[in-house]
């Protein structure tokens, strides 16, 4: 059997995503003792010009994608909308789903894994948050025994890229900001990144993973970078400081609470040294005690890695599942 592979967006993600299927083509099918095909790709605007050969169906209708055999949906488009509803009929296709979409996913996360069960196929959702980072996976296997108190993290990759920028090399923000796009790690609209937004979702999903639920989101404080200047960023240096953007999702008296907001941290703040493109989460929990984890939080390769991760993680527990009923 050949694993039908259909990938919605062909930019940075998506591109990484095709790119690491066939960098790492032969090791990926020696895991899975299968072949993979990528049978389309889902884009906004055909007039584009991409680097793909014939063979591969291009279309911007995702009824031609739903045409041909689909094992498996990998997502990488932008907001809500229409993701929300591609995603959706992939799920009544059967087709297991693989998103890095973390605005669609903190919107309707807790109803598409439900819809995921019923249909009886699973939702990977590791490249929402974090990047490459394999946070949710780690979390999720913490869980299995560990309560979390609280969780503090970096998870905007672009908002630390910035500000370590402005703090090691005195860029101003637009320069900083713009090298950040030209690297992809900024979203199409930056200002996701640079008001906060990005990481009030990532903070969201967390909250539903750590906690089974999300907060209010009218209570959830949000505050982005913009308000940074390089004067606050040489005052901080100068008492031994640096700003962070900081997400805090924790436990008050039962429901789940959270802020995200730039902080000054001290040099003996987990999150002190977690400098560039860096993502890290600091998650308290109540046998575990403090536990750090880190790594690259955006970018092409990173985000395609945990996505190609949860693509293997499926289909090696399908393939264990099969086995038992033999
Ligand atoms: N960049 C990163 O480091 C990370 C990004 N993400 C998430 O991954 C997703 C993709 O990000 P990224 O690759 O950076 O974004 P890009 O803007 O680089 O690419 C978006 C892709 O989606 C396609 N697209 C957009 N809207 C539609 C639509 N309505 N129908 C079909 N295709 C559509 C675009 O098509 P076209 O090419 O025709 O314009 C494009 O190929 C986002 O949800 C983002 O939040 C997650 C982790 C890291
Ligand atoms: N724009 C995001 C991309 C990854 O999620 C970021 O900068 O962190």
């Amino acid at each position: 059997m050949t694993i039908k592979v259909a990938i919605l967006g062909f930019g940075t993600v998506g591109e990484g995503v095709w790119e690491t299927l066939h960098t790492h083509h032969e090791y990926i099918q020696k895991k899975l003792s299968t072949p993979i095909e990528i049978t389309s790709i889902l884009v906004k605007d055909s007039n584009k010009k991409r680097n793909l050969p014939d063979s591969v169906q291009v279309t911007t209708d995702i009824e031609e994608v739903f045409q041909q055999p689909v094992d498996v949906v990998l997502e990488a488009i932008v907001g809500k909308q229409p993701a929300y509803q591609y995603v959706t009929r992939a799920i009544e296709h059967g087709a297991h789903v693989i998103t890095a979409n973390k605005e669609m996913f903190a919107h309707y996360g807790p109803h598409l894994l439900e819809l995921a069960k019923e249909h009886n196929v699973w939702i990977g959702y590791e490249a929402t948050t974090a990047g490459g980072t394999p946070v949710i996976r780690t979390i999720d296997q913490m869980l299995q025994v560990n309560q979390i108190k609280s969780i503090q993290g970096i998870v905007n990759g672009t908002s630390n890229y910035i500000l370590t920028q402005m703090t090691k090399h005195q860029n101003s923000f637009e320069d900083a900001l713009l090298a950040a796009q030209q690297k992809g790690y900024a979203e199409a609209d930056p200002s996701n990144d640079v008001d906060g937004y990005d990481a009030f979702y990532k903070a969201m999903i967390l909250s539903q993973l750590a906690y089974q639920d999300q907060p209010n989101w009218d209570e959830v404080y949000l505050e982005g970078i913009r308000t940074i200047s390089s004067q606050d960023i040489d005052k901080a240096t100068i008492q031994g400081q640096k700003w962070k953007h900081v997400a805090t999702i924790e436990l008050r008296h039962g429901a789940p609470r959270a802020s995200i907001q730039p902080m000054q941290l001290n040099e003996d703040h987990p999150l002190y040294n977690i400098d560039g493109v860096e993502n890290a989460l600091s998650i308290q929990t109540d046998l575990l005690g403090s536990i750090t984890l880190s790594g690259p939080g955006a970018g092409k390769l990173p985000t395609a890695s945990a996505m190609i991760e949860d693509l293997l993680y499926v289909f090696q527990k399908e393939r264990q599942q099969e086995a038992q009923y033999v």
